[in-house]
């Protein structure tokens, strides 16, 4: 959640010439609303399955890079079929920072509510063990600028390709 997941995989996927999507944007254009639009006509458990569908197919298709929104984790085929079919990192940020980076973005619902700094803390709380689970790489603190993250991600990538 507003980890920095799009800006950091785009410009990874542009130094390694491969597609990026996004699987938020690819929800919204295929539906033609914007999320909070989906979260009020359908419900967060609306757009969990379409989450859902969306990860299906992009998760068929080799050689991407792809951003996920932050609740992709909650259900369990969405983490086996990520883990299972590509390399997962897990950009972990503080609340607080997380706090700082969406309090202006009125694009996620789950946000939109009294103390959205409480509401981080505790997604973070429930979340942090699955991103865990999920992910082969976890890259810690939100301190590094998104070019270095980019750097350091490529470091890894390509001493995993060496390795296989
Ligand atoms: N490494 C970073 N350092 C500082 N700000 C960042 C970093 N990565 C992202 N941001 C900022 O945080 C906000 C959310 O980033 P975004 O990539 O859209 O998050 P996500 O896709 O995870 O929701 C943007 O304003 C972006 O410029
Ligand atoms: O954390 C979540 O459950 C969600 C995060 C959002 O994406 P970001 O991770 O980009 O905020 C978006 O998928 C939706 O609003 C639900």
């Amino acid at each position: 959640m507003g980890a920095g997941k799009t800006t950091i995989g785009r410009q990874l996927a542009r130094r390694l010439g491969r597609p990026f999507f996004d699987s938020d944007h690819e929800i919204v254009e295929r539906t033609g609303v914007p999320i909070p639009t989906i979260f009020e006509i359908e419900g967060e458990d609306g757009f969990r399955r379409r989450e859902a569908q969306t990860i299906f197919e992009l998760t068929s298709v080799s050689g991407i890079v792809m951003a996920t929104g932050g609740g992709v984790v909650l259900d369990p085929e969405n983490r086996r079929r990520l883990r299972a079919t590509g390399w997962v990192v897990y950009l972990n940020v503080p609340p607080l920072m997380l706090y700082q980076r969406t309090r202006h973005d009125r694009n996620r619902p789950l946000l939109q509510v009294e103390d959205p700094l409480a509401r981080l803390e505790s997604l973070h709380e429930a979340r942090d063990p699955l991103y865990r689970e999920s992910a082969h790489l976890v890259v810690e603190g939100g301190q590094l600028v998104a070019s270095g993250v980019v750097q350091y991600l490529i470091r890894e990538f390509d001493q995993l390709c060496l390795e296989m």
